[in-house]
């Protein structure tokens, strides 16, 4: 099986809405990809679709799958889709922690899916379960803090105990949610780097939204951009240029969306030494 994520003819209509328009998407197994787009493109509700936290359109033929199986067919969820879930760690932009549990309950929490629900509820981790947690507060470089209540936590350090969460949880796809719109260039480069080394080092497939292209750039080697809840682009995100981002974002665009000469000159000699090989 190649592909961690497929979707298929996949619409959406809220009210008399249409916001998802027969989206296609195949994305293989150990990407790296940035959904992008204007606010209202449709990000979100295509991630919350992949995750089967929302439905499609009833009867218009959409089609999701995870590693092979059916996510939700029709508009009808998998009936195990909850253990699917379990393969799919999902990053919101608001970290979505206890706060007042400390940091490693936090990250144990990634383990409740495997575990029995009686344990589950008492919170009976094991040896093996604690160990793991830790290891992955250790890989995010937030060990030290792993018996601070949540939140007396950074933004950032709040967001990668959260990527420490999907660690624990063992998934193999992580879908973020914008998950650095609310923190500062520090914090958000540092979870950008948390996020490539786990998809480089661990082969984890990363689907992540952002609205700043320039991390786009930096840490994805595909890019997905949608316009109108309808797939605009989808490639190697070294073929986006300022002409096509200005289309795709119009009013929205900002100098911050937009490559400095530099960069825009970088992206045109990878891209031309990309060419050469290809012909070579
Ligand atoms: N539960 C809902 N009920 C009605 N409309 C909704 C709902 N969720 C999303 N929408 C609409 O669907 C469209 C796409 O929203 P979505 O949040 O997916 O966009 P987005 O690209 O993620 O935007 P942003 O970058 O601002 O987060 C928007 O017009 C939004 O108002």
């Amino acid at each position: 099986m190649t592909h961690a994520i497929r979707v298929q003819s996949l619409n959406k209509t809220f009210g008399a809405r249409q916001v998802l328009h027969g989206l296609e998407l195949d994305v293989p197994v150990g990407a790296m990809v940035a959904l992008i787009g204007a606010s209202g493109s449709g990000k979100s509700t295509l991630l919350r679709h992949l995750a089967g936290l929302a439905t499609g359109d009833r009867n218009s033929g959409g089609e999701v799958q995870m590693l092979g199986q059916d996510v939700q067919k029709n508009g009808v969820l998998n009936r195990n889709v909850r253990r699917l879930r379990s393969d799919i760690g999902y990053i919101f932009q608001q970290f979505n922690l206890v706060g007042r549990l400390s940091v490693l309950k936090n990250v144990l929490l990634g383990s409740l899916g495997r575990m029995s629900r009686v344990r589950g509820t008492l919170g009976l981790f094991n040896k093996q379960e604690v160990n793991d947690a830790l290891r992955a507060l250790e890989r995010v470089g937030l060990l030290e803090y792993a018996y601070r209540r949540a939140s007396t936590l950074s933004g950032g350090q709040q967001q990668r105990v959260a990527i420490a969460r999907a660690l624990c949880q063992k998934a193999e796809i992580i879908l973020a949610d914008e998950p650095i719109a609310s923190l500062d260039p520090e914090s958000a480069r540092k979870v950008m780097e948390t996020l490539a080394d786990i998809n480089k080092r661990d082969g984890k497939t990363v689907i992540v939204t952002l609205h700043q292209v320039d991390y786009a750039v930096k840490y994805c080697r595909h890019a997905v951009a949608l316009k109108g809840g309808k797939k605009y682009f989808d490639g190697p995100i070294n073929r986006l240029t300022n002409d096509f981002l200005s289309d795709l974002y119009g009013s929205e665009i900002g100098t911050a969306l937009l490559f400095g000469e530099q960069e825009a000159k970088t992206m045109q000699d990878r891209e031309q030494t990309r060419l050469i090989l290809a012909a070579a």
